[in-house]
């Protein structure tokens, strides 16, 4: 008698693909923009660690490559030689929320990119358009790969880098709330220096040309100045959490 020939799986595997396709929550990005110090890293981070997102720190990105000019010598008040240099280092951002990461080159510049240094340059680098153009196109690279969609902050990624984003929001807080906020961080340095400099920093950021720091239109605008941290978090989750059951 012929052996009976194994059944055919084809079945199976295509109920299992078309189930796991009606459990699985649609990938989701969050774009979320506002000013130094308002919360921007801490809420992202938070938000996609409890709803198991990646997320994407850009500022760190535009440190990752000022640290780059300053140790290769490039002059940060000459755009041109910005410019010309822009596309030389390779920097590599990890998504895990839980330990994100950046390297330049290979080399950890976690460290480094907090530098007080770095801080004062690193406006006057990212607003040269060839940089935001090739960190723009790494950070939409970062967003599209990520399975389950991403948490991305910034200045500019409503506006520009993710504007079909399902979600935007727009923090912000007082300065005083912000340099504050940041002193706590910086030992020694005073509430109305890290003001001051907050202030300049952003009068960078929303004067220059090429996609400033700005409010989307469709974004949630929350202020921040006198909420936790935690209801920060839990005001975005909601919004996400909304965003989600929608689609
Ligand atoms: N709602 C809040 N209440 C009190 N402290 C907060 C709040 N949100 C953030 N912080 C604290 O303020 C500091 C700055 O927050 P964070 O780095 O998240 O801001 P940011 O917007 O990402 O700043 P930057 O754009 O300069 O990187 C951190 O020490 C953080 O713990
Ligand atoms: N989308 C972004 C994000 C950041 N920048 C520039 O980087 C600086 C550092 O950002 P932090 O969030 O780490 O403080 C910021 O001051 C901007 O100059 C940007 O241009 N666009």
């Amino acid at each position: 008698m012929p052996a009976r020939p194994p059944r055919p799986r084809t079945r199976k595997v295509s109920v299992t693909v078309e189930s796991a396709a009606r459990t699985a929550p649609a990938a989701v990005i969050v774009a979320i923009d506002g000013p130094s110090g308002t919360g921007k890293s801490s809420t992202s981070k938070a938000v996609a660690a409890k709803l198991g997102l990646s997320y994407l720190d850009t500022g760190a990105q535009y440190r990752a490559i000022t640290w780059w000019m300053i140790t290769n010598e490039i002059d940060t008040d000459d755009p041109a030689a910005i410019a010309t240099a822009a596309a030389k280092p390779v920097i590599v951002s990890g998504t895990d929320p839980h330990a994100p990461t950046i390297t330049v080159d290979g080399l950890d510049a976690a460290g480094p990119i907090r530098t007080q240094e770095v801080t004062a340059k690193v406006s006057a680098v990212s607003a040269v358009p060839e940089v935001r153009a090739l960190i723009t196109q790494l950070q939409r690279d970062i967003a599209a790969a990520a399975p389950a969609g991403i948490v991305v902050e910034g200045r500019d990624i409503g506006t520009t880098v993710l504007p079909d984003a399902d979600l935007k929001v727009f923090l912000t807080a007082s300065p005083e709330a912000r340099a504050a906020r940041r002193s706590g961080e910086l030992k020694g340095v005073d509430v109305a220096t890290t003001r001051e400099a907050l202030l300049k920093r952003d009068a960078a950021d929303s004067g220059r040309k090429t996609s400033p720091l700005a409010k989307a239109d469709d974004a949630v605008e929350v202020d921040t100045t006198e909420l936790t941290l935690d209801q920060v978090i839990e005001c975005v989750v909601t919004l996400v959490e909304e965003k989600r059951a929608a689609k």
